[in-house]
């Protein structure tokens, strides 16, 4: 898998090089490329925002360079290895876009290559979406959440991560994907370790619930499952409507 990152802020996807992505990188199982949309000026400043037409507050990022840093980007990614010459996803992380779930970074692992595209001040110019659809690209607006943060890029590292840990062979054990509790549908029920006695620093002795110790696989299931529902009911009953 191919990913690009277009962005003012090259640094903030520096973690990409980091551990489970960085080893990816190392095994050659992703192939991760940042650019910097203010490379794609031409003026003094390198500007990339101005304000915004019929008023209002903040700034808006011009098209310009995004138009110049999408063809540089889809001309670099084309000469790749034939699997490249798949047409790119481009992925805009967006409050007005849609939800990203567990479904959909499913999804986004199969894509052979990513390009993400970081806003930054209000947003994009509404015509860099229009040009890209009408060049045939394939766009997706993808939201983490109803929350606002000052950019992309944040969002672009925790796409990445739910991503690529798809991506066969990135993580040692596949066992640790399927378990997944969002793969269920349900919440993850709580989980415990060693010590099976821990007495916390106010004295108080904690035990883990005794049938987990039992060895007793079916039940183990089952009270698993209980709690998943118990939890889900409680902190996600979105989770359950249309469930059997
Ligand atoms: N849903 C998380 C999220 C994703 C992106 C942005 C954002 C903010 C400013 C400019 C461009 C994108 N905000 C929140």
């Amino acid at each position: 898998m191919r990913i690009d990152v277009i962005t003012i802020f090259p640094e903030y996807l520096a973690p990409l090089e980091l551990s489970l992505i960085g080893k990816a990188r190392m095994d050659g199982l992703i192939d991760v490329h940042l650019h910097n949309l203010r490379d794609y000026t031409h003026d003094r400043h390198r500007t990339v925002d101005d304000t915004p037409v019929g008023g209002g507050a903040g700034m808006v990022m011009k098209p310009e360079p995004w138009a110049e840093a999408f063809a540089d980007v889809l001309a670099s990614g084309k000469g790749e290895s034939d699997d490249r010459s798949a047409s790119p996803l481009v992925i805009f992380p967006n409050p007005a876009g849609e939800p990203f779930t567990q479904r959909a970074a499913e999804q986004r692992a199969e894509e052979p290559w990513l390009i993400f595209a970081c806003g930054r001040y209000e947003g994009i110019d509404e015509r860099v979406y229009e040009y890209l659809a009408d060049q045939g690209v394939r766009v997706a607006l993808s939201s983490l959440g109803d929350y606002v943060l000052n950019g992309g890029e944040v969002a672009v590292l925790a796409m990445t991560e739910a991503i690529v840990r798809l991506v066969p062979g990135v993580v040692g054990n596949p066992e640790s994907i399927v378990e997944e509790s969002h793969t269920s549908g349900l919440l993850e029920y709580p989980l415990y370790t060693k010590p099976a006695r821990w007495t916390s620093p106010d004295g108080v002795q904690r035990d883990v619930p005794e049938v987990l110790l039992s060895g007793h696989h079916a039940r183990i299931q089952k009270w698993r499952h209980e709690r998943s529902l118990e939890r889900t009911a409680e902190r996600r009953p979105d989770l359950l409507e249309g469930r059997e």
